[in-house]
């Protein structure tokens, strides 16, 4: 099950060895992490990094090694937009002169840089950035200036403190006319001193969600006072501004400025099943060793894992985090795809792979974020300290729904693709996520045939029932928009419609990835079987939990919505006996899960007992404090007798 997890054996072995490295390096210590103020956390953030960057260098790691033990690390830190955006924005958009100036610095660590797109004003907005870059040809320059409060970038990470250079993505105007939103690489800071350069100001936003958490990253705010670039420092790929003045807009799209939140979009997918498989595996864990109640003639009291109520809200999160494994892997291949058919100048599926990478990036980080609270919840009130792992977890993991496109704005972008599906079905066959819709005459016409619990275990009848839902869901709002004189008005009065659609298709790409992957070979002895098991309650739980878009569209019966929840509590019965080896799988080291609840061995009352001493309240016996301001009440004599 490792490998089904790892995706091959290579990767299992090599993360394996990455993930051994950092736990076994005092450098990596996560717990004190919580306790320490602002600065000293940022400091020891560096620090960490630093370090990072010397095993990779030092011990020659690749690439993918790299990945894996940035991964591990486990701490936010300026390197992650500079490797994870930064880096790959230039890679995207610029042309081959610029990626043969830049990459090479950036690589070698040369200079740091950030992702400069949102601002104090604008985020979802990019249109609406008001960032300016203006052409002066008689220097053969771009002006970048910061003209409105609003205007001020603000949020991008590694901005605030580390990055040298920011890929600042402005208004650009030439000769008067506005061309669009485009990427100006900046130097903000000195390569010899680190202070901010001539125009520029640049600080950090302030202390966000949470203890320790997000804030070991420095979230910035920058502000352009007339800053001078050379003109080839316009990302140019896409579109050119000549030395004369002339704006050249190539035959691409213009949407490829925006290549860099989709292959971001991509990455947060299978991110979103790591962070939720940290989380089941805690609480996974501890449900094991956790007993309540249920003592006969003195005998053990129950093991929570085996209340149905645990199993009920704790199996369709593992079935998740192995959803979204696979849809990820998947998502990964159609982003590559993509990629190599826009070097050939093939855009065709383009817009397929811009609402696939945002629905399921807005789906997968939805689930999870709630998902890893329903983790601290399934660990009672040891889940609340710190040491389950589990509130630093959710604190670092929550910003996925907004980062990198807000959950809701990104479904709405799939609702236009949707919509515009079905409006071209009369003659135009959709292919790839939406093929389904092909078959639309049937889904509206064929109800479901289930008829016992049993027939539920039927990929067919499964993703028969994702299809009519989601296809009855978009054909309605189609039918809907067709009333209003004004589709943008539609649209907007239609939106939360639209929104439950774009799910409804979401979750039927994750299903059906699901079951795909099922189709191929999966190595060890009862893995497929158990995969299988997780497969069916990740679709049932849907199913379930969605059941009323099943009924409203006509596609169920209550009877056969009762059937696939009598199902669903068989499969729970399944999925017991497998639960810690299904969460040993994941194959992560106690360093990395950062969690007495989770632990491996399973000794968590003696080390929760043991970690609360470390506690620096309980240096001394008499808290710092006391004397001056408790003691006074305590002795005070009450002349009222009310009090
Ligand atoms: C070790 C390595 C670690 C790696 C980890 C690193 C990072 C990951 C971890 C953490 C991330 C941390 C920080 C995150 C960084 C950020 O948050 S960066 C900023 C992110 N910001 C956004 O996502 C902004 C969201 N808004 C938008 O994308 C756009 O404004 C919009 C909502 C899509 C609207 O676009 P707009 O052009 O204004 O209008 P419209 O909706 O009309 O679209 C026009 C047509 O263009 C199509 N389209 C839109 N976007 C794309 C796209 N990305 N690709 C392709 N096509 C696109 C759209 O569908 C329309 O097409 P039509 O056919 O005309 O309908
Ligand atoms: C931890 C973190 C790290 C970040 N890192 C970076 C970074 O490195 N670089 C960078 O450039 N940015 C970064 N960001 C910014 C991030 O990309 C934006 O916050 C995100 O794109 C959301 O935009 P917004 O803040 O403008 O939200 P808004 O769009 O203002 O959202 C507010 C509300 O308005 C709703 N809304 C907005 N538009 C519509 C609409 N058309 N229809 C219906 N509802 C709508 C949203 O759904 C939401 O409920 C980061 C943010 C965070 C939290």
């Amino acid at each position: 099950m490792k490998v089904a997890w790892a995706g091959s054996r290579e990767t299992l072995e090599l993360s394996d060895r990455m993930a051994k490295l950092v736990a076994n390096d005092p450098v990596f210590e996560k717990f004190t992490r919580p306790m320490l103020g602002r600065k000293e956390l940022f400091k020891n953030t560096l620090r960490k990094a630093a370090h990072g960057w010397k095993l990779i260098v030092d011990l020659r790691l690749t690439e993918e090694e790299a990945k894996w033990l940035r991964l591990y690390i486990d701490e936010p830190a300026y390197t992650d937009l500079h490797w994870g955006m930064f880096i790959p924005a230039i890679e995207g958009q610029g042309t081959e002169e610029q990626k043969k100036k830049w990459l090479p610095l950036a690589q070698k660590m040369k200079i740091i840089g950030c992702y400069a797109q949102t601002e104090l004003g604008h985020g979802s907005n990019v249109q609406g950035l008001e960032t300016t870059a203006t052409f002066d040809p008689q220097a053969d320059e771009f002006v970048i200036h910061s003209p409105t409060l609003t205007s001020s970038k603000w949020w991008p990470g590694g901005l605030g403190k580390a990055s040298t250079h920011a890929l600042v993505y402005a208004r650009l105007i030439v000769g008067g006319e506005f061309h669009g939103v485009h990427g100006f690489i900046v130097q903000l800071r000195s390569l010899e001193d680190h202070s901010p350069l001539p125009g520029i100001t640049v600080g950090d936003i302030g202390l966000k969600f949470g203890n320790g958490a997000y804030n070991t990253m420095d979230n910035g705010v920058l502000r352009f006072d007339h800053v001078r670039i050379p003109r080839n420092q316009m990302l140019m790929r896409v579109s050119q501004v000549t030395k004369e003045g002339k704006y050249m807009q190539s035959d691409v799209p213009r949407q490829l400025i925006y290549g860099t939140m989709v292959y971001v979009r991509q990455t947060i997918v299978v991110d979103a099943s790591k962070a939720l498989s940290r989380a089941v595996c805690i609480a996974t864990r501890y449900s094991a060793v956790r007993r309540q109640f249920g003592s006969r003639n003195g005998g053990p009291e129950t093991q929570v894992i085996d209340y149905k109520t645990q199993q009920s809200r704790l199996f369709p999160l593992l079935a998740s985090a192995y959803a979204f494994r696979f849809v990820g892997e998947w998502l990964k291949w159609l982003y590559m795809d993509v990629k190599q058919r826009l070097e050939a100048n093939d855009f065709s599926t383009l817009p397929e792979a811009h609402a696939c990478t945002a629905g399921l990036k807005s789906l997968t980080t939805t689930a999870t974020a709630d998902g890893i609270e329903e983790c601290r919840k399934l660990c009672g009130g040891h889940g609340y300290l710190v040491s389950s792992g589990l509130p630093e977890l959710f604190a670092v993991y929550i910003p996925a729904c907004t980062y990198e496109g807000d959950n809701v704005v990104l479904l709405l972008q799939v609702a236009r693709f949707i919509v515009k599906t079905v409006s071209e079905l009369g003659y135009k066959q959709p292919v790839g996520t939406t093929a389904y819709m092909g078959r639309v005459a049937t889904l509206m016409q064929n109800n479901c045939a289930v008829r016992t619990a049993e027939d539920w275990l039927n990929p067919g009848a499964i993703v028969e029932a994702f299809e009519a839902r989601a296809a009855r869901m978009a054909v309605a709002c189609g039918r809907q928009l067709a009333k209003f004189e004004n589709p943008e008005e539609g649209f907007a009065e239609l939106a939360s419609d639209l929104v439950e659609a774009s799910v409804a298709h979401c979750q039927l790409i994750v299903v059906s990835k699901f079951i795909e992957k099922l189709q191929q070979d999966i190595p060890g002895k009862g893995v497929k079987q158990s995969l299988e098991i997780l497969c069916y309650v990740y679709a049932l739980f849907l199913l379930h939990k969605h059941q009323g878009d099943f009924l409203a569209v006509g596609y169920l019966t209550p009877k056969q919505a009762l059937l696939a929840n009598d199902q669903l509590r068989t499969l729970y019965s399944k999925v017991r006996p497998n639960a810690i080896a299904l969460v040993d799988s994941f194959n992560y080291t106690d360093h990395y899960l950062g969690s007495i609840l989770g632990r491996y061995d399973g000794n968590v009352y003696p080390k929760l007992y043991e970690a609360a001493w470390e506690d620096p309240l309980n240096d001394s016996d008499v808290a710092d404090g006391f004397h001056q301001y408790v003691q006074p009440i305590l002795k005070q004599k009450l002349h009222s007798a009310k009090l």
